[in-house]
């Protein structure tokens, strides 16, 4: 059997006194897209934090297709296939759109000695920017200033500019947190089209959004995993239903 994309082993963090990580342990299958959902506070950033190695874990151990990464930083991850998006923006307001895409994929490459790189190899990074962002739905948008980007095209943008890096697994803080309902469409819609290209792990409170997207979805509750099922699992739980989702759950 191949491994998961991503498992977590009863992965611990304490602030203070403060369990924030409370021996949580899940799984993302290679083509999975798996929703982390719970009140504030409830410990998801800081579970994105430890699987992508911004945030140190006391305890447990985290595994990229199998392999023991705990140690690891983000760079190390990220070159495994790792590409977190959404969390603070990237997207540099000044420079083009295509411009964004590009740095991007520099940076995946890990060139830095790139004044050694062939042209092919210019050209070929620049094609793989312009496929990304023609990905996104921004092809005509390249040279526009991201700055003058809408709300949403930004959004897609930093999508772009994760898929850039040919991810294996994409891990979503809160994609839509701060972009209005015809936005969440547009934007739910394009990651469902990514459905079976990519796995992902996507942290959101639009339930409308979780509930489309996801093939599983793992409760979180004080740091600790309540539920983890399918859509229609975590709908029927009447825990789950009375303790967060509320009975206009979707
Ligand atoms: N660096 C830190 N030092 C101390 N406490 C922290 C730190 N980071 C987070 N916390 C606390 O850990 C708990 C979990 O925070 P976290 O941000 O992971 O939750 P969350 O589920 O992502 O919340 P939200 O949905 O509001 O973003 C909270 O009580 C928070 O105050």
């Amino acid at each position: 059997m191949t491994a998961p994309i991503l498992r977590l082993d009863d992965l611990c963090k304490h602030y203070g006194a403060l369990p924030v990580t409370d021996h949580v342990s899940l799984e993302v299958g290679r083509h999975e897209i798996h929703a982390v959902i719970g009140p504030n506070g409830a410990g998801k950033s800081t579970l994105v934090g430890e699987i992508a190695g911004s945030i140190v874990p006391d305890h447990g151990r985290v595994l990229i297709d199998g392999e023991d990464v705990t140690g690891e930083s983000v760079a190390a991850r990220a070159r495994r296939g790792l590409a977190r998006v959404f969390q603070t923006s990237r997207v540099i307001k000044d420079f083009s759109t295509l411009d964004n895409a590009l740095l991007a994929a520099i940076a995946t490459d890990g060139t830095a000695f790139r004044f050694l790189t062939p042209v092919a190899g210019e050209t070929a990074t620049r094609e793989r920017a312009r496929a990304a962002l023609d990905r996104v739905g921004l092809a005509d948008r390249g040279d526009v200033l991201a700055g003058r980007l809408a709300h949403g095209e930004k959004r897609a943008l930093e999508l772009a500019m994760g898929l850039v890096q040919a991810p294996r697994l994409l891990l979503l803080d809160e994609p839509m947190a701060g972009t209005g309902r015809e936005e969440t469409e547009r934007l739910t819609e394009l990651l469902a089209s990514l459905a079976g290209e990519v796995a992902m792990l996507i942290v959101e409170h639009d339930m409308a959004t979780v509930f489309r997207l996801a093939d599983r979805i793992t409760v979180l509750i004080g740091g600790a995993v309540a539920i983890c099922g399918t859509p229609a699992e975590i709908r029927a739980d009447p825990t789950v239903r009375s303790a967060y989702l509320g009975e206009g759950a979707p």
